[in-house]
């Protein structure tokens, strides 16, 4: 389903707030009723990108100067605009703001929380949100981009689920339909060429709060069912069947019910687009070459530059 634009948080208190401090970005913001440092910055952002790692948000910055802005986006993008919260690092380049997230939903749920009053503050219009990740794919080639449909947390339910204040609190984990379809486009050309150089699909994707047990590999420090005993490969093989076969998962990775879930709440239509480092029907162990795991990172940035160019800019 595709969300109408009008984005919000989701919070009545942050109207009675005079001031407010997004603590791990260490982002100050003195005056939320004239937020004029904080427009002026970043009140230009039309897509922020997110993805685990700092060092790949500072290459996807320099990508999208080369690639998108052709070398002159006029950005200082090799500066970490959130380097005083020792937490996150963010780069900005022309309409793009590039932030890392961490490893899992925890981690992600605290910048993404801090990001969307970010953008509300500064009063980006329409912002999309685009997780550009790694993951285990399922039965798919190494090295194919997954755009995902549906976020599934490991009980193999698309939602996700959350303690607040002693309850349990279970969201819709859906991403937008429109921006997936436009991401999807942008994978294609008239005229073949580069941009089918390698395989994007849509499909699901599981993303689960442990990389080892969570996602049945038998390679973590424990690999045991909830009787106790030990789960055997058949074991494995088994579940991984039921995620590709019931659910149309097609990867898994750490993040996806939590960040679909929660800019859904919110109104901001979002994407998840992860590449795919090894079939996890053949093996558990992430052993790609160094320059294997440079070129499969980079495959989500072709997309989404494409993406940007076509859709973005282009309407500007
Ligand atoms: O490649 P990134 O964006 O870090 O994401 C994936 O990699 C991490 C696990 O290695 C998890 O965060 C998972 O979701
Ligand atoms: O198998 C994988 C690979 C990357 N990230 C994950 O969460 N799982």
């Amino acid at each position: 389903m595709s969300l109408n634009g009008a984005y919000s948080t989701k919070n009545p208190n942050l109207e009675q707030m005079t001031s407010d401090f997004l603590y791990h970005l260490a982002v100050n913001i003195p005056d939320t009723k004239n937020p004029t440092d904080i427009k002026n910055q970043f009140g230009h952002i039309k897509v922020v990108c997110l993805g685990g790692k700092d060092a790949r948000m500072r290459e996807l910055a320099k990508y999208i100067h080369e690639n998108v802005y052709n070398g002159k986006s006029g950005s200082k993008y090799e500066k970490d605009i959130f380097e005083d919260g020792h937490r996150y690092a963010g780069f900005i380049v022309g309409s793009v703001l590039c932030v890392s997230h961490g490893v899992g939903s925890s981690t992600m749920s605290v910048v993404l929380h801090e990001l969307i009053k970010l953008v509300r503050y500064a009063k980006c219009v329409d912002p999309l949100f685009i997780r550009i990740g790694t993951s285990g794919g399922l039965g798919v080639k190494p090295g194919t981009v997954v755009v995902s449909r549906k976020g599934y947390n490991g009980l193999l339910c698309s939602e996700y689920e959350i303690a607040i204040l002693g309850e349990r609190v279970s969201r819709p984990a859906y991403f937008d339909e429109r921006l997936r379809k436009d991401l999807l486009d942008a994978a294609t050309s008239p005229d073949g060429g580069e941009e089918n150089a390698f395989s994007v699909i849509e499909g699901n994707t599981m993303g689960t709060d442990c990389f080892y047990e969570g996602q049945g590999r038998l390679d973590g420090a424990s690999c045991m069912k909830a009787n106790g005993e030990p789960y055997t490969k058949a074991d494995k093989l088994n579940f991984l069947k039921r995620c590709h076969d019931e659910c149309g998962i097609r990867n898994i990775e750490m993040e996806a019910p939590m960040f679909a879930a929660l800019t859904l709440h919110c109104g901001i239509r979002a994407a998840d687009v992860c590449v795919t480092l090894l079939n996890r029907l053949e093996g558990d162990q992430v052993n790609s070459t160094k320059a294997q795991l440079k070129d499969f990172e980079e495959r989500p940035f072709r997309l989404v530059a494409r993406f940007i160019k076509r859709h973005i800019l282009s309407s500007t």
